[in-house]
């Protein structure tokens, strides 16, 4: 744990909050950043502003942007962009950070759903050393919202569930390897879990676990 911490108070001083698809990252970062008056973005975010100013593209209306950006670049161009725009960000961020106070500065970035998995960010963690929280969601819950909410490419063609059976568990064993913090999420309340984040992120300052 003292090593977490030092890592935690390194001058990048940021929180990556993952997730598996629809665990939440992005509702429970925003809610998240403003009890802790953090700065927050999320990443899918950043990677559509990149993407759009660098290519003059539109996204199409009601298409969640980082479905359209898969479309058009590919599963790999989208995740060359992302590891590329989080290594940008942590390294901006790192600049800009001097010897700030652990109660000071601190930034949270909502991932996407596949960040954790994707191999080309492993050394920009290891360069720039973030906090990894990890929401740990259950994978029949998850699939519910997704497949309410429209499948992903990734999901499409026969037997969308076994599809997701296999995804789930490689990608949670990813996040699982990388993370510092996990917190077990079944049905709970995004309200909830944003508790159960600001708890375990005090443990995780305060070393008190
Ligand atoms: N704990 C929860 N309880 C109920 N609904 C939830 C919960 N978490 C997320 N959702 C719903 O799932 C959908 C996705 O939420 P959100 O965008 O916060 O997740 P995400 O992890 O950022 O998703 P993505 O991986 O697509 O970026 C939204 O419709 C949201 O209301
Ligand atoms: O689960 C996924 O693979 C993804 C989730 C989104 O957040 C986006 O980052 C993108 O659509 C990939
Ligand atoms: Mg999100």
């Amino acid at each position: 744990m003292t090593n977490q911490v030092q890592r935690f108070l390194s001058p990048a001083y940021s929180i990556l909050l993952g997730g598996l698809k629809h665990s939440g990252k992005t509702s429970v970062g925003q809610q998240l950043s403003s009890m802790l008056k953090a700065d927050w973005v999320d990443l899918d975010d950043v990677i559509t502003k990149t993407y759009l100013g660098r290519t003059g593209d539109t996204i199409p209306d009601g298409v969640f942007p980082p479905r359209h950006m898969v479309s058009t670049l590919g599963a790999e161009g989208f995740q060359a962009l992302e590891a590329e725009v989080l290594h940008g960000f942590l390294a901006q961020k790192s600049e800009q950070a001097d010897d700030r106070m652990p109660d000071a500065g601190l930034q949270l970035l909502s991932l996407g759903g596949g960040t954790l998995s994707n191999p080309r960010i492993h050394s920009t963690i290891t360069t720039y050393k973030p906090g990894i929280l990890f929401i740990d969601g259950d994978e029949e819950v998850l699939y519910g919202r997704i497949r309410d909410g429209g499948l992903p490419a990734f999901l499409e063609g026969d037997d969308p569930r076994e599809r997701w059976s296999r995804i789930y568990a490689r990608r949670r064993r990813d996040a699982r390897r990388l993370a510092d913090m996990i917190i077990e999420v079944k049905d709970e309340s995004i309200d909830d879990i944003v508790q159960k984040c600001l708890i375990t992120l005090e443990e995780y300052i305060h070393g008190r676990k």
